[in-house]
């Protein structure tokens, strides 16, 4: 008997760093009130999908033993939103090759669920439009909607309403990865338990940062970068200082936590300097891993190379 063989659907799915994350008041639904500027980077996991006998998720990688194959997984629950919505059975097998760091603040599983989006969109032939794909997308988390879009944008709202924001040239990163995960819900209680206790610094408004952004300016923008849950990532994890620390003496213009952390973001003046700087960190032993990256990128899309048309 003849079978067909399917080529996998391929998606590229780049991670993210907020260069500014302001958290206003938590709401009656749980999530705060957020005005943050996430910019796409090219450290990114790959999705591939294809037609199976039922829905399974598999996940490669050095980390892959920290990421659930289950209905928890946010691919899992993508695909079955779609399947749903389109009258389908959701049965693909869903391989995840991951390149960015788990619970590291990086946006990882929300940028696979977007990628699983943009796959099944391709695999099912469903045309969907753009803002039917970014209401799925907010449905699955607050950073999926960023990580269809990519590029840099200001989010609002929960972080799912963008704008995209006007960014020149290409700037270069040195992320420095955690040896454990933070978790986002926890390190938003942080912050709400901190302020209760006392009155962390806030962030400004990210009028100055977007003109550096526009400008294209490295040295312009590394003074502006700003995240309001650093406090409470390193009240959870006080090492990160260290890290902090450590990028910058070894050249960086400015580091960061990038999200709910732990990943440090060092950004950079241009490509030699960041590997320069991210040879040293590497050799300081104050992360498990680094990483040199440069954004903004798209955001999730066909990887043409791989995928079939
Ligand atoms: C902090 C940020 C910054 O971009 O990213 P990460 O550092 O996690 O990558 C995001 O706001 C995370 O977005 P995401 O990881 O999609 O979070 P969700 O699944 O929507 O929410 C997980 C939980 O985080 C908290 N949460 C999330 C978003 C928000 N605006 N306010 C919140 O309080 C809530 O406790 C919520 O139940
Ligand atoms: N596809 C996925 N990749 C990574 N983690 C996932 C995925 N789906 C669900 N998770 C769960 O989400 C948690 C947060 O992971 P991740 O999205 O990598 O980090 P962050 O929210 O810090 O950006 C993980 O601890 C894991 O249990």
């Amino acid at each position: 008997m003849l079978s067909v063989v399917h080529r996998p659907v391929v998606v590229r799915a780049p991670s993210k760093v907020n260069l500014h994350l302001s958290v206003g008041d938590l709401r009656d639904d749980g999530y705060h009130e957020l005005t943050t500027v996430f910019q796409a980077l090219s450290l990114a996991d790959t999705v591939a999908v294809v037609p199976a006998a039922e829905l399974r998720v598999e996940v490669r990688g050095e980390d892959a033993a920290q990421v659930p194959s289950d209905h928890t997984n946010l691919v899992w629950q993508a695909a079955e939103m779609l399947a749903e919505a389109s009258g389908r059975p959701p049965h693909v097998a869903i391989t995840i090759d991951k390149g960015i760091p788990v619970a590291g603040g990086m946006a990882g599983g929300s940028a696979d669920a977007a990628a699983t989006l943009v796959a099944l969109d391709e695999l099912w032939s469903l045309g969907l439009t753009r803002l039917e794909l970014d209401r799925y997308a907010a449905r699955l988390g607050s950073d999926v909607p960023f990580c269809l879009h990519g590029g840099t944008a200001l989010g609002t709202g929960r972080g799912e309403k963008l704008l995209p924001v006007l960014a020149r040239n290409t700037f270069h990163w040195v992320l420095a990865l955690a040896k454990d995960g933070l978790s986002t819900p926890a390190v938003f209680r942080e912050l709400d338990r901190l302020r209760a206790a006392g009155d962390p610094p806030r962030v400004d408004d990210p009028q100055a940062l977007m003109q550096a952004l526009a400008v294209g300016d490295a040295a312009a923008l590394a003074p502006l970068l700003g995240n309001d849950l650093q406090a409470a990532a390193l009240s959870l994890q006080p090492g990160l200082r260290r890290t902090l620390r450590a990028g910058v003496a070894a050249g960086a213009l400015a580091g960061i936590v990038s999200g709910s952390g732990p990943t440090c973001a060092f950004l950079c003046a241009d490509r030699d300097t960041a590997v320069e700087v991210s040879a040293e960190l590497a050799g300081a032993g104050v992360a498990r891993t680094v990483r040199v990256a440069d954004g903004p990128v798209h955001g999730a899309r066909l990887d043409d190379d791989e995928s079939q048309h």
